[in-house]
């Protein structure tokens, strides 16, 4: 976290400016004066903060050494530390000036790099620590054709009297349309607007856009009740849902998603054309792609699923801006890149109940100790792509930053604990950190970009 600390800063202060505060080297000035101004502070406390990582990876490439740690820990860890003084010297012509255009990107890419060794050898580490090498079951078989038919759901019990029997049908349908998902879905979008701001940036385009992304996450979650209603009685967490208990007779759940979706296209189309195309592919993609192509099938399920979960960056930024633009494109990468991280949790959580559902989830496939150290490079990756996201896109800022570094730490901390308890307990906990991570990460792009840039104007 201290090398992510590194990598955020050097981004958020897009270092140029701050590097302007403070041209000197080491320090400012005459490279031994202190900076006058913030984004010069900015600039000194990167040097010092990288003096201190520094000291870290050198002690913990040491230690690796001493201990004999598995060789590709050993590997990374030492690319890591003969980098180190290469992204300082890179640091220092950038700081001077005499950074090559050309290489301006250098300093960056050789940040991740280094980044990317030190993750490798945390889940590598954990991994042997904690890992069981073969859990992985080896002999499962995606679908259910050879399961014994799913014991009839109890029938939900309808109230007779008119308003309860009201009340009991109207939750019914709202539990169709996935609720809980809708917070952090609608801020994917929220945060993708107040990103791209501009003239497009209206209280009528972010109530239509968020209302009918609403409105389309409901008509998706629907479809996807109804096409796994079989599949939905055998797992214990689904075997209660509306169409699985026969609360609500199929023809009328297909009637309430499709007027759902009339009615989200129809709201978006008042934004603009883009926007609307894009929502209704995504309610085709969850509902069609993911459900019934990916899930079933492939191992691979949730990682291309989680285009569907990104769309809604894409949907944000289209109907401010009416376009596809580079923002909203890193933003909707952020959130594939964070599914995985996010969903393998549950995935280790309910193992055996998507065993019995004949999901290939990864545990189910390829084990838990392959699952845990695919959340960790899904992990990593997600924090490389949050800190791209704050060199692009000008608004972020400080609290962008602190965000992230800080619920990063926490959603890892959280990661790292799974490995050693391995407990259903830990993998909830893990799960909630990454919905905690995102969450508050889109909050501060929202805060960064419409309230602190504005003041900072
Ligand atoms: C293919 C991608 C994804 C899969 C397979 C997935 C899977 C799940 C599952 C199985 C649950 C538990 C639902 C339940 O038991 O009721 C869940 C909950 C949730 N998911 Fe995901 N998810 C995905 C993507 C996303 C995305 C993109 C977001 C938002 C950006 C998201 C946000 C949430 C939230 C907020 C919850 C509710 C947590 C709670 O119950 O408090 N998910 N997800
Ligand atoms: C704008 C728009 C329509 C976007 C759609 C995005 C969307 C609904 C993403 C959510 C992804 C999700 C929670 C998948 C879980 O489905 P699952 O079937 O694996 O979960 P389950 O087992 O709980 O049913």
């Amino acid at each position: 976290m201290g090398v992510y600390l590194l990598l955020i800063v050097g981004a958020t202060t897009s270092m140029a400016e701050a590097a302007a505060a403070c041209t000197g080297w080491p320090a400012c000035g005459d490279g031994y004066a202190l900076p006058t101004e913030r984004a010069g502070w900015v600039a000194l406390g990167h040097r010092a903060l990288a003096v201190a990582v520094g000291l870290l990876v050198v002690v913990s490439t040491a230690l690796a050494w001493r201990n004999q740690e598995p060789r590709r820990v050993r590997l990374a860890l030492t690319l890591a530390l003969v980098l180190f003084p290469v992204q300082a010297g890179l640091g220092a012509l950038t700081a001077t000036g005499w950074l090559p255009a050309a290489l301006g990107s250098a300093h960056l890419l050789v940040g991740v790099v280094i980044f990317a060794g030190v993750i490798a050898a945390l889940a590598w580490w954990l991994e042997g620590e904690t890992g069981t090498p073969d859990d992985a079951p080896g002999d499962f078989e995606p679908g259910t054709d050879h399961l014994p038919p799913a014991e009839e759901a109890p029938e939900a019990p309808i109230p007779t009297a008119t308003i309860p029997r009201l009340k009991a049908t109207v939750f019914a349908y709202f539990r169709l349309m996935k609720p809980r998902l809708m917070w952090l879905l609608c801020l994917v979008a929220a945060a993708a607007m107040a990103l791209a701001g501009g003239p497009g940036f209206t209280p009528a385009t972010v109530a239509a856009t968020l209302v009918g992304g609403s409105l389309a996450i409901g008509a998706s979650g629907t479809f996807n009740h109804v096409l796994e209603r079989d599949v939905d009685k055998r797992m214990q967490r689904t075997s209660d849902r509306p169409l699985a208990t026969d609360l609500v007779p199929v023809p009328r759940a297909v009637a309430f998603g499709l007027l759902l979706t009339a009615l989200s296209v129809g709201l978006f189309l008042t934004v603009n054309v883009l926007t609307a195309a894009l929502g209704l592919f995504a309610i085709l993609f969850y509902s069609v792609v993911y459900t019934l192509v990916l899930k079933p099938n492939t191992v691979q399920n949730t990682v291309l699923g989680g285009a569907a979960g990104a769309l809604p960056a894409l949907i944000g930024w289209a109907a401010v801006t009416g376009e596809l633009g580079g923002g909203g494109l890193l933003l909707a990468l952020v959130i594939f890149l964070w599914t995985p991280a996010h969903f393998y949790n549950l995935a280790l959580a309910y193992k055996d109940d998507y065993e019995r559902g004949g999901f290939p989830m990864m545990p189910v496939v390829h084990g838990e100790t392959a699952t845990r150290r695919h959340i960790i490079w899904y992990l990593g990756a997600t924090l490389v792509a949050a800190a791209v996201l704050a060199l692009v896109a000008e608004p972020l800022g400080g609290l962008y930053a602190a965000v992230g570094v800080a619920l990063g730490a926490i959603f890892l901390w959280m990661v790292v604990r799974l490995h050693y308890e391995r407990t259903e307990a830990a993998a909830f906990r893990a799960f909630h950190a990454s919905n905690a991570y995102l969450g508050l990460l889109l909050f501060a792009v929202v805060i960064d970009a419409l309230v602190i840039d504005a003041i900072m104007i």
